[in-house]
C-alpha cells in the first residue's frame, strides 16, 4: 500500500513535465501510431503492475448512442472529483441553475471501496472520419488484479446504482402532458410533451389537518422506501391515490406537493384527447419510473356514472328527470365533439397494464369532485389504495394558510373565524384569496376582517340556499303527492268504468238470453 502511495506521489511531482511530453506526443505522433503505441504501453504496464483496466466510452453501440453507464459513472465521480481532483471541468446543468463539476480530460481520481483502492481516469481521443474531426471521451477504471472479482461483481454495481440515484436527484424534473392523438401520428413528436416542473407547493404550505398531512407523508415515505417489501409480497411497486372533494380544496396542489416531496416527475393525462383504449395503454406504458401519473377530474373525462344515474333518476320527479336528460344530452354532445372512445374497461385495463409492465416506482392519482359518481371497480383498493378527502376549509387548515399568507399564528379574530369556518363551507382557495394582501397597505388585520366579512356573507348565502332548497323539496314533495293522488283517482275512475262496462255487458247478455228463450217458446 505504501509502495503504491509513493509511486502516485512521485507521479504527482512529475506531472507537469509528463503533461508537456503528453502534449508533444499528442501533437506530433500520428493517430494510427498513437493507437498502436497506447495498446502496447497499456499491456506492458498491466504486466508490470498486475493492474486491470476497464474502459467506459461515452458513446457506444451501433448507432453510437450515449452510454447511460458513462453518465452514471460521471455522476458518481462528480462529488469525489470536486473534493479530490486537481483539474476539474465545469459544465452548465440542463436547467442552467448551477454549474456541474467533473473530471477534466486526462485527470484521475481515487476511490476506496471495502478497503480496496481504485483509480478512475478520464481520457479523450481525437479522431477523424468523413464528417470531420471528433472527440471521444472515455473513463477508465484501474485496480489490482487480485481484486478483480470484487470490483467486477460488487463495486461496479455500487457505482452504477449510486450514479443513477445521483442523476435522478440532480435531474430537472418534468411535467409531461399527452399530445393530441392525431399529433404524434406524424412521428415528429412523441406521445408526451414536457416542460420543467417548478411548482412551489410543499406539504408545509398545504393547508389541511396536520395529523392527516403527517399520515400522508408517512405513507409516501414508506412507499418510496419499500422496494424490497413490495418484491417480498409479490406486488408491483406502485400506489394509487384517490383525491376527492369540492372545487378549490387543494387536490391539484396536493399532487404538486407529493411530487416535490418525493422528487418525482408528473405525467398529467388529459383523457379526453386520447383517441381510444389502445392509445391510452401505449401512453401509460411510455411513462418512466419515479413519477406520478395523474388523471384530473376523472368523472368528467369518462362516462363512469351510467348505472348510478339510472338509480337516482327513479327517485326524482318528472321535472328533475327532464333536467337530467338535458344535462346528459349535453354531456353526450361534448363527448361526441371530443371523439374520445376510451371506456371504463379500457381505463381499468390500462391501469392494470401499467401496474404490471413498467419498472420503477410509480404513483397514480385520480381526482374528482364527485366520488359517489365513480364506478367502484375504478377505485377499489389495489387500484386506488389510499382515498383522501379534501374538505372545505376548517380551522386547522385556516391556521396553516394564515401562517403562510400573513405570517401570523394568533389574532383576536381567531375565535370568531374558528366558529365561522366550522359553520360555513368555504373552499380553501376562497379563504386563501381573502387572506392575500391586495396592496402594501393591507396588513393581517385588514385581511382577517375581510375574511370574517366573506364568511358571514357566505353563511347568509348558504342559509338562504338551504331555505330555498327546503322550499323546493317541499314543493316537489307536494307535487309528487298530488300526482300520486291524481293517479290513484284516475285508476279508481278507470276501475269504476271497467266495472260498469262489465255490468252492462252482463246485463245485455242476460237480456239477450231471455229474448232468445222467448223466441224459442214462441
Ligand atoms: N389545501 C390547500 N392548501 C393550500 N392552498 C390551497 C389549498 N386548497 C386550495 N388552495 C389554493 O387554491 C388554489 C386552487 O386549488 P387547487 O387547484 O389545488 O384546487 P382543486 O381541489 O384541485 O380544485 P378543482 O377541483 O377545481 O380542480 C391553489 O392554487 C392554492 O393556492
Ligand atoms: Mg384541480
Amino acid at each position: 500500500m505504501l509502495q503504491t502511495g509513493a509511486i502516485w506521489g512521485f507521479a504527482g511531482m512529475t506531472m507537469p513535465s509528463l503533461m508537456v511530453v503528453w502534449a508533444l506526443y499528442k501533437k506530433y505522433v500520428p493517430y494510427e501510431l498513437q493507437d498502436y503505441l497506447e495498446k502496447y504501453v497499456v499491456q506492458i504496464i498491466a504486466l508490470i503492475s498486475y493492474s486491470v483496466h476497464i474502459k467506459f466510452p461515452e458513446y457506444s453501440g451501433e448507432g453510437l448512442k450515449k452510454s447511460q453507464a458513462y453518465d452514471a459513472i460521471l455522476n458518481f465521480l462528480s462529488s469525489k472529483s470536486t473534493a479530490r481532483a486537481q483539474r476539474l471541468k465545469a459544465s452548465e446543468s440542463k436547467n442552467s441553475k448551477s454549474l456541474v463539476l467533473g473530471l477534466d480530460d486526462h485527470e484521475a481520481v481515487e476511490d476506496v471501496f471495502n478497503g480496496v483502492r481504485v483509480k478512475w481516469s478520464s481520457s479523450v481521443k481525437k479522431g477523424e472520419n468523413q464528417s470531420g474531426s471528433n472527440e471521444r471521451m472515455y473513463l477508465t477504471l484501474s485496480f489490482h488484479n487480485r481484486h478483480r472479482e470484487m470490483i467486477t461483481n460488487t463495486y461496479l454495481d455500487h457505482v452504477l446504482r449510486e450514479g443513477k440515484e445521483i442523476g435522478l436527484r440532480k435531474r430537472e424534473r418534468k411535467l409531461y402532458t399527452n399530445n393530441q392523438s392525431n399529433d404524434y401520428s406524424s412521428w415528429s413528436k412523441g406521445r408526451w410533451s414536457s416542460v420543467p416542473f417548478d411548482h412551489p407547493a410543499t406539504f408545509e404550505t398545504l393547508a389541511m389537518v396536520p395529523e392527516k398531512k403527517e399520515e400522508i407523508k408517512k405513507d409516501l415515505i414508506r412507499f418510496s422506501k419499500a422496494k424490497d417489501y413490495y418484491r417480498k409480497v409479490g406486488k408491483p411497486w406502485k400506489r394509487g391515490y384517490l383525491l376527492f372533494g369540492p372545487p378549490g380544496t387543494g387536490k391539484s396542489t396536493m399532487i404538486s406537493a407529493m411530487a416535490n416531496f418525493l422528487d418525482y416527475d408528473v405525467y398529467d393525462l388529459e383523457l379526453t384527447t386520447v383517441k381510444d383504449n389502445s392509445e391510452l395503454k401505449k401512453l401509460m406504458l411510455e411513462t418512466k419510473g419515479k413519477s406520478i401519473f395523474v388523471v384530473e377530474d376523472i368523472d368528467c373525462s369518462l362516462d363512469l356514472t351510467g348505472q348510478r344515474k339510472k338509480k337516482e333518476e327513479d327517485d326524482e320527479d318528472e321535472e328533475d328527470e327532464e333536467k337530467k336528460k338535458e344535462a346528459e344530452k349535453k354531456l353526450e354532445r361534448e363527448r361526441g365533439e371530443r371523439e374520445s372512445k376510451v371506456t371504463l374497461s379500457g381505463l381499468l385495463n390500462a391501469i392494470d397494464g401499467l401496474w404490471s409492465a413498467c419498472s420503477g416506482e410509480k404513483i397514480i392519482v385520480f381526482t374528482t369532485n364527485f366520488v359517489d359518481n365513480l364506478d367502484p371497480a375504478l377505485i377499489r383498493r389495489g387500484r386506488m389504495d389510499n382515498h383522501i378527502e379534501m374538505s372545505y376549509c376548517r380551522f386547522e387548515a385556516f391556521k396553516v394558510l394564515a401562517k403562510n399568507y400573513l405570517e401570523i399564528e394568533s389574532h383576536d379574530l381567531y375565535g370568531e373565524i374558528e366558529r365561522l369556518v366550522e359553520e360555513t363551507n368555504m373552499s380553501t382557495a376562497d379563504v386563501a384569496e381573502n387572506l392575500m394582501p391586495k396592496s402594501d397597505e393591507e396588513d393581517a388585520d385588514i385581511c382577517l376582517k375581510r375574511l370574517v366579512k366573506s364568511l358571514e356573507e357566505e353563511k347568509v348565502k348558504a342559509r338562504k340556499l338551504a331555505e330555498e332548497e327546503l322550499k323546493k323539496k317541499a314543493e316537489r314533495e307536494m307535487r309528487r303527492k298530488k300526482k300520486k293522488a291524481e293517479e290513484e283517482e284516475k285508476k279508481k275512475k278507470e276501475a269504476r268504468k271497467q266495472k260498469k262496462a262489465e255490468k252492462e255487458e252482463k246485463e245485455a247478455e242476460e237480456n239477450g238470453d231471455a229474448s232468445h228463450e222467448n223466441g224459442n217458446n214462441i
